[in-house]
């Protein structure tokens, strides 16, 4: 692993209003992540994770800080731009796996290459290799609906990564599966990631897990901080 960073926060700052209430999530937080890290974020729930992560994709603006995302700071970004960047450089994964019911699992991985590069042949063949990284090649054309709760989020990862995004931002996402399917699908996980020498922010409550990611921080008083677990 060479030291060089993928992603950048640098002195962020994001509060939500409640009624009278201000709920500081993030105070003045900076993180890095170095090329081919793989970070497990653990925190109680409500402390701001999904927060945290919705900023560092760039899917919400931080009211204050700035994010750089492969040497580029996001603040110098127009939306087009800032679209752009997300949809080359970051895959994201959420706990459930937003798979269009009406599509099969082939089309639902085709659609972020379609949207970036609009080549179908091309899209199509990268969009089958990704499944079958996945385990998944004898399932291109079953719907949602005839996968297993473990296949429909091998497919949904499989839809993040297909861009070949240079970061992947994972919100518990195997935290809809049984526990033996959730080890299964996060071993594969990793394995994919780190033989295609990608670089990881992964939510997880699952300390056994998290324990096989690189390193592991936590949200403390608006801060991201080393955790030991
Ligand atoms: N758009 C919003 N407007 C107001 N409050 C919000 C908004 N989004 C999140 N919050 C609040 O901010 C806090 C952090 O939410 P967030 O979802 O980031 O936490 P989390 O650590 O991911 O939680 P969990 O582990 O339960 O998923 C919570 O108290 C939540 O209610």
């Amino acid at each position: 692993m060479n030291n060089q960073v993928v992603l950048q926060l640098d002195k962020i700052s994001h509060a939500y209003k409640n009624g009278d209430e201000n709920l500081q999530i993030l105070h003045n937080a900076d993180f890095t992540l170095n090329h081919g890290e793989i970070v497990a974020l653990i925190a109680p729930s409500g402390t701001g994770k999904s927060t945290l992560l919705h900023i560092a994709g760039l899917l919400e603006k931080p009211q204050k800080g700035e994010i750089i995302i492969q040497d580029r700071k996001s603040s110098r970004l127009n939306d087009r731009e800032r679209t752009q960047l997300r949809l080359n450089s970051i895959g994201f994964v959420y706990q459930f796996h937003h798979l269009l019911a009406e599509f099969t699992a082939l089309e639902n991985v085709l659609i972020p290459q379609l949207m970036a590069r609009g080549s179908k042949t091309k899209a199509v063949n990268i969009g089958r290799d990704w499944l079958k990284k996945f385990g998944l090649g004898h399932r291109f054309d079953h719907y949602p609906g005839k996968l297993s709760g473990g296949e429909k989020q091998r497919v949904a990862i499989a839809r993040a990564l297909v861009n070949s995004p240079k970061i992947l931002l994972a919100d518990e996402p195997t935290g809809n599966l049984d526990e033996k399917n959730s080890e299964h699908v996060f071993n594969l996980l990793l394995q994919v990631v780190r033989s295609e020498g990608l670089t990881a922010l992964i939510v997880t409550h699952n300390h056994c897990l998290a324990t096989k990611m690189d390193r592991i921080v936590t949200l403390h008083e608006g801060k991201i901080i080393p955790c030991h677990l």
